[in-house]
């Protein structure tokens, strides 16, 4: 725990039930940066195993900032903030298990498609030979098995951002953060990679933390809405997204859909206090 000071496949994780312990418990959490600028107060949100999260909210709401602590990556000025399932190292935070994906795929063009997915095991001192058959794992898993001797310049967006996921998930980790991972797609390869995240969600059982300011991809892919209210960042609506239907293309065309949609758009507009979006 961290509170605030005065100042199998290489891909199977099993789904947990829901009692099972959380994976991050943030309470009260406050973070103020060295400029003075108040990014969040007061946000507390419980995450257990399993869940697929939607943060969304208005730009410079700090979602960004909130998936840095979860990830353990950020101080927080006040509350406190627990990875009750997580190895913990000795600075109270957790030991790897927990994974970023960003706007930018961010690959090393100089490295193969298989180098990329091979750099989180080289940190963690696994020669190629050892890491080569969950880098193949993880390579399938994103459907770019094909793919292990191509150069980033030679992948489209959407393949290159498949790479940054098979690097992801190639250290099985118990939590992914991803931050606005497909913002920057087109829109057709935004709902084919959105397919592709929720099919290794439900094959992996990991748990997901999606950040992105669109309302119809968090309809879409969440079964747990946390909406954020700006200046400072808080919580301001956080709900489960429950649907009887398969989430594919019929669903997108669904009465349930549209009411999905429309219920994360009223409690975002809220949070913009009646701003349009
Ligand atoms: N390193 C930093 N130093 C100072 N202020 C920061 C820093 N990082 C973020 N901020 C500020 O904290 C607030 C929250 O930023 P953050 O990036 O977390 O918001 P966000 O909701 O992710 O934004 P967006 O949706 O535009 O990506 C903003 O006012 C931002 O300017």
């Amino acid at each position: 725990m961290v509170t605030a000071e005065p100042g199998s496949t290489a891909l199977s994780t099993a789904r947990s039930t829901p009692s099972s312990r959380p994976l991050v418990a943030m309470d009260a959490v406050s973070k103020v940066f060295s400029n003075g600028t108040l990014a969040l107060s007061g946000m507390s949100m419980t995450v257990r195993p399993g869940e697929f999260i939607s943060l969304l909210g208005p730009s410079g709401c700090g979602k960004s900032t909130a998936l840095r602590i979860i990830a353990g990556l950020g101080g927080i000025s006040e509350g406190s903030i627990d990875w009750p399932s997580f190895r913990i190292n000795a600075r109270g935070l957790p030991d790897g298990d927990i994974s970023f994906v960003f706007q930018e795929p961010t690959l090393m063009p100089w490295q193969t498609v298989f180098g990329n997915v091979y750099l989180p095991l080289r940190l963690k001192g696994l020669s190629k030979k050892a890491a080569a058959d969950k880098i193949y794992a993880a390579l399938e898993s994103v459907g770019l098995e094909d793919f292990a001797d191509a150069y980033p310049r030679e992948l489209s967006g959407g393949m290159k951002m498949r790479v940054s996921i098979a690097r992801a998930l190639v250290t099985e980790p118990k939590l992914l953060l991803m931050d606005e991972p497909f913002a920057a797609l087109d829109e057709i390869t935004r709902q084919k990679l959105n397919d592709d995240v929720l099919a290794l969600w439900k094959a992996t059982g990991i748990t997901v933390i999606f950040v992105t300011h669109s309302v119809y991809e968090s309809a879409y892919l969440a079964n747990r809405i946390v909406v954020m209210k700006a200046r400072p960042g808080r919580v301001h609506a956080d709900f489960p997204l429950h649907t009887s239907l398969e989430r594919d293309v019929r669903y997108r065309t669904s009465e349930e859909y549209r009411q999905a949609c429309a219920d994360v758009s009223a409690k975002l507009s809220e949070a913009m206090g009646g701003e349009e979006h």
